[in-house]
């Protein structure tokens, strides 16, 4: 992030002197405007942010200039909306100006001019896809339709640990990032697929490259800057890549189809067959383009997001060791002599919904949530807001907000103890997965990829840092990118 950053700002003085150059200033407005830091010339605000994470130096700058604020990055101006009060104001009042997503080159080249669910515009389009996932794809049925493949998953985690033997270094990071992608890829194509690894990479490669701070970004009027910084390149060739992959895959499936005259509507519909359904049957006309772009979001959204919390959760519960004695203790007494975890089994576990729910409130994978951009002029609190401004709400500085949660950098599981609060808070204190027309429609997929394999970890072994170093002592930095992830591997010793 530092990197990129500095690169941006490097490029931006070059882009401002030619800028000086060709154009003259315009008379300075009177209209009211919402605070904001002290800004520079065409760079705007991105300087408060080298050197530092996104979300913690906006949570910084918010916490100076208040949780409505206005931030210009690049040439792009935004709305920061920084604390509950204004979340719920903002998605609630204004959820529909606001219902909109910025257009970028990740939307254009990888989701095929935007036409995944992520990405789309708001409009008819996106709505019918919101439609499919909340019936099909990600319905609660649907979700329990994949009930086998996680416990098959979770118990092949389990072999794999026990196999390399107790006391032996295990890089949780790796494994649990690959269960969870094959658990995803059996549930969209039936079965793990050849070129996973490959598949999973460049799915990562793409996230990695759509934070939203780099210089083609920020600078959305000069395509010569996605050049320059290699961007576009660099996602033509991976999106030519997932073309052949996916593209291969969607054939073999037609053509099984064929060969197996598939009874369609069959409750193992994988989500591949459950479009190429959609797609036949005209319900709604969707090409191949638009269910490769699909596919790719469900990889994209439900991978890196459910694999950082059970990370997170792991590792926090490593630093309280009084939290991981009560995990274990209940899982425990609720497994006693079972061999097997079963999906049903960990629903109604209530310390692990706990451990979750606080491991999301201190780590949402997404803390600035994925960009809304507002539709048409707006007057939000007798300020102007023009057409096109992006929104980032700063869910990583709501669930830690200070007014809202006692103790708010520790963590707490009990803290959930007497609240119905689960996906996200009835004052908006809590918005792990956004809130809104564009609120996470896989919350309940995303649960369940977390619940199962963090149930597994903790109740089949014991956990310890390598080469004697004390648990307190595990490292929580934060890296940036599409999802927040832990900079440095886990790697922890097992031992049973
Ligand atoms: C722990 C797991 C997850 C977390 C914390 C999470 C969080 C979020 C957040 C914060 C957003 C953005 C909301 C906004 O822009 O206001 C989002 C959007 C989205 N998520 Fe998730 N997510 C998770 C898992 C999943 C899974 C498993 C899937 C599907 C396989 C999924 C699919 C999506 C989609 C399609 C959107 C875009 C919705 C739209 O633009 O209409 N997510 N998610």
């Amino acid at each position: 992030m530092e990197v990129s950053l500095i690169t941006s700002i490097a490029l931006a003085t070059i882009v401002f002197l030619l800028y000086k150059l060709t154009t003259r200033s315009s008379p300075t407005s009177t209209k009211k405007r919402l605070p904001e830091p002290w800004r520079l010339p065409l760079i705007g605000h991105m300087h408060h942010l080298i050197g530092t994470l996104p979300h913690r130096g906006v949570m910084d700058l918010a916490r100076k200039h208040g949780s409505l604020m206005h931030m210009k990055l690049g040439e792009v101006s935004a709305i920061v909306v920084s604390s509950p009060k204004w979340a719920k104001e903002i998605l609630t009042t204004y959820d529909i100006p606001f219902a909109n997503r910025p257009p970028s080159l990740t939307g254009e080249i990888v989701a095929y001019h935007n036409t995944d669910i992520v990405l789309a515009p708001y409009g008819e389009y996106w709505r019918q896809l919101r439609k499919i996932c909340t019936l099909e794809l990600l319905s609660v049925k649907k979700v329990k339709s994949f009930q086998s493949i996680r416990e098959e998953e979770c118990w092949n985690l389990v072999q794999e640990i026990k196999d390399l033997g107790s006391g032996r270094p295990v890089n949780l990071s790796e494994n649990i990032f690959k269960l969870i992608a094959t658990v995803m890829s059996r549930a969209a194509f039936g079965r793990g697929i050849k070129d996973q690894k490959k598949f999973t990479e460049l799915v990562k490669e793409i996230l990695r490259l759509s934070g939203g701070f780099d210089i083609a970004d920020i600078y959305p009027s000069k395509p010569f800057l996605e050049r320059l910084s290699g961007k576009r390149g660099k996602l033509n060739v991976i999106r030519n890549t997932l073309d052949d992959l996916i593209g291969n895959l969607i054939s073999e499936h037609k053509r099984q189809q064929v060969n197996n005259n598939t009874d369609h509507g069959n409750k193992n519909e994988t989500l591949l067959d459950v479009l190429l359904r959609i797609k036949e049957t005209n319900e709604f006309p969707l090409t191949d383009d638009n269910i490769k772009a699909i596919i790719l979001d469900m990889f994209g959204a439900g991978t890196d997001t459910s694999s950082a919390t059970v990370e997170w959760a792991i590792s926090e519960l490593l630093r309280c060791p009084r939290a991981m004695e009560k995990l274990q203790a209940e899982l425990r007494q609720a497994f006693n002599g079972k061999e097997r975890i079963k999906d049903d089994d960990v629903q109604n576990l209530t310390y692990l919904n706990l451990v979750v729910r606080e491991t999301l409130r201190l780590h949402p994978p997404l803390p600035l949530v994925i960009p809304h951009e507002c539709r048409e002029p707006i007057n939000v609190a007798g300020y102007d807001v023009a057409s096109n401004t992006k929104l980032i709400v700063n869910v990583f500085a709501i669930n830690r907000d200070p007014e809202y949660w006692k103790d708010a950098e520790t963590f707490n599981p009990e803290r959930f103890e007497n609240s119905s609060t689960i996906v996200m808070g009835a004052d908006y204190e809590y918005l792990p997965f956004g809130a809104g027309r564009r609120m996470c429609p896989g919350a309940a997929l995303g649960l369940a990829n977390v619940q199962l394999p963090l149930a597994h970890i903790m109740y089949y072994f014991q956990w310890k840092l390598p080469n004697g170093a004390s648990n307190d002592q595990l490292d929580m930095t934060e890296v940036f990118g599409a999802s927040v992830q832990r900079k440095n591997e886990l790697v922890l010793v097992p031992s049973f």
